[in-house]
């Protein structure tokens, strides 16, 4: 584990306060079954600058509701019975091997949400660089225990949860390796109802452990939002059209979108520093034109220390 506690390992780099914010574009289940459509929703997010896509990962069987299988609906393929229709849209380890293989050679992450057990010995068959605890999983003790003892970075969303219900979910995975997510899970969530202020809220009540956004809303600005209170980890819903089917699909962000959210949480991230209050050296010019009393501290001195803290 790293020096610094709330630091933690994304494969390749760190994510954590001081660390450019990692964005991931969630694919979840808008790819539609279709493998195609999983590698242009890739595409797009690496040429964003994204640093990972993600997808969910369901054993039907265990997350489908017995009483629910039988059901049927009418869907893109047919009518089917809703069994079926949660196998239509599972990847199997074939795919997933080819997703596997797809985000190297496009040089972007990916992990999953597992919503059982068995999902997180699925992708442990995979090097992946993190697993995510779904908000809906967030009381499933049994899986955040799985997910603890697989070692790596675990991130934990929290949506539709209570503060009680968040602090026992940490004390179950421990604080060591976790991510902490503030989410809204309405699809789409309203603005009043983001209540983006909980980031902060996160960071006083768990000290050591990173604090990041996961967010269902339409629009970009409350993700910058986000960004700008302080989350070090963003995730938003991406689709290649917001028309097509499936329930996430409406409150996704489609490729153009996605290169302006990337775009833009790079600049804010560059632009917060460090708090440290400095007179920068682009500042001497204008100081010099424009101030007319020095005030206490002479510019000369000022000009010597330009870039440093303020001490003179
Ligand atoms: C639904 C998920 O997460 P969240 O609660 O952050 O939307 C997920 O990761 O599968």
């Amino acid at each position: 584990m790293s020096t610094n506690s709330r630091l933690r390992s994304f494969g390749s780099r760190e994510a954590g306060p001081g660390r450019p914010v990692y964005i991931t574009g969630e694919i979840g289940i808008n790819h539609n079954g279709e493998l195609e459509n999983a590698f242009k929703l890739i595409d797009a997010a690496a040429e964003a600058g994204c640093d990972a896509v993600k997808f969910q990962k369901r054993t039907p069987e265990i997350c489908t509701p017995r009483d629910q299988w039988d059901i049927e609906r009418d869907t893109p393929w047919g009518r089917m019975t809703y069994i079926d229709y949660r196998h239509r849209v599972e990847f199997g380890e074939d795919e997933y091997r080819e997703i596997d293989a797809y985000c190297k050679e496009k040089g972007i992450d990916w992990f999953a949400s597992p919503w059982d057990t068995e999902a997180v010995a699925f992708l442990e068959k995979f090097d992946v660089p993190a697993h995510k605890v779904a908000s809906a999983s967030l009381t499933d003790d049994e899986l955040l225990r799985a997910l603890r003892a697989t070692g790596r970075t675990v991130i934990l969303s929290t949506g539709m949860s209570t503060p009680k219900q968040i602090r026992h979910a940490v004390e179950v995975l421990g604080s060591e390796n976790i991510l902490l997510c503030h989410a809204t899970s309405t699809y789409p969530a309203k603005a009043e109802e983001l209540n983006l202020r909980v980031i902060n809220t996160l960071e006083k009540e768990f000290p050591n452990v990173p604090i990041g956004y996961s967010g269902h809303e339409t629009g970009l600005q409350t993700t910058l939002a986000a960004v700008a209170l302080g989350a070090v980890f963003v995730e938003r819903h991406i689709t290649l059209d917001r028309a097509m089917w499936g329930s996430d699909q409406a409150a996704s962000v489609e490729p153009q979108g996605l290169i302006r959210l990337v775009r833009d949480i790079r600049a804010i991230e560059a632009s917060l520093g460090d708090g440290v209050k400095k007179v920068y050296n682009s500042e001497l010019g204008p100081m010099k034109k424009l101030r007319r009393v020095s005030g206490v501290v002479a510019e000369a001195e000022i000009a010597a220390a330009a870039g440093e803290p303020v001490t003179v």
